[in-house]
């Protein structure tokens, strides 16, 4: 199976053509397993897919680490512009991808000597607020959750729930960079408070135009970077006044920095840039999937 390796600020994927590769719907999320793992497979955050739409240019699916199903990627949005584009495939600064989070539209920031895609600024159009919406319990569902307690290790934690098509728990703390991740991350991704587990993001407001920010991502752990956690920490730091609404944040990841408007017009859009890594064929193993 031929597969393309691509990153957005070091959240890197394996991205494989369906235009390509026939694969079977359920053949799937065993093969995110597969192919992510660094040992036994070729190693990343998980695997996204691309092929045909009925709706829009093309459609995306987005497999985490451990083979669950999220319903958007923005980095993954981002990397899927750029490939479609400088494949030939669709040959369009202005773009429209399926995910099962909704229409995303993308715009493409193309060199024009080089006709390289340097940037991608995507529309990831309205967060979703209600707590029926996470899904999250702990309250009524028609309301937002905002500064909601959870308690974790006799220490208790403010999340802001907001979904962009999928869950975000973001926590403010007072310095983002230096929180333990990697404990505090798991215990609230699987807390019973989140029926379909949750991302958490811990962020820090360092004026009301930059945000540093840490992630653990549901299905996935600690990641480099998450465009749809941005854009997530963004619409609750406006929502807790600590950021200005319409402006643009400057969010800094752990990969680098994503460009985040959460707009008077209710989208938010997201600027970041997408990279090629690396192309091969993957062999699969005996016994685990026909390739
Ligand atoms: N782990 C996420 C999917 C990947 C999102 C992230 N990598 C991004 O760039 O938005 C989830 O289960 O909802």
């Amino acid at each position: 199976m031929k597969f393309t390796k691509m990153h957005g600020l070091g959240n890197n994927y394996i991205y494989i053509n369906l235009w390509e590769e026939q694969i079977a719907e359920h053949d799937l999320s065993p093969l995110a397993i597969d192919v992510s793992n660094v040992n036994t497979g070729i190693g990343s955050d998980g695997m996204i897919t691309m092929g045909h739409s009925s709706v829009a240019d093309a459609r995306m699916r987005i497999f985490n680490e451990d083979g669950s199903e999220s319903q958007n990627c923005g980095n993954g949005l981002r990397c899927v512009g750029k490939y479609l584009y400088e494949k030939g495939i669709i040959k369009k600064k202005n773009l429209t991808i399926e995910t099962k989070g909704g229409l995303m539209h993308l715009e493409l920031h193309i060199d024009e000597h080089s006709d390289v895609v340097e940037e991608i600024t995507v529309d990831m159009g309205e967060p979703r607020l209600q707590r029926q919406q996470l899904p999250v319990l702990g309250g009524p569902k028609e309301e937002q959750a905002l500064l909601q307690p959870v308690e974790i290790d006799q220490q208790t934690f403010h999340f802001t729930g907001v979904s962009m098509g999928n869950p975000h728990a973001v926590i403010f703390v007072d310095d983002a960079t230096q929180v333990e991740v990697e404990k505090i991350g798991p215990l609230i991704e699987t807390h019973s408070l989140f029926p379909e587990r949750v991302n958490v993001e811990f962020v820090t407001a360092k004026n009301d135009r930059e945000l540093d920010f840490r992630v653990w991502e549901r299905g996935s752990g600690i990641t480099m970077a998450c465009g749809t956690g941005a854009c997530a920490a963004v619409v609750a730091g406006v929502l807790n006044n600590q950021l200005a609404r319409g402006e643009t944040v400057v969010v800094h990841l752990l990969g680098g920095d994503l460009h985040i408007t959460w707009n008077q017009d209710g989208h938010v859009h997201m600027r970041g840039p997408a990279t090629f890594i690396c192309e091969g064929e993957w062999y699969g193993h005996k016994g685990t999937l026909t390739i």
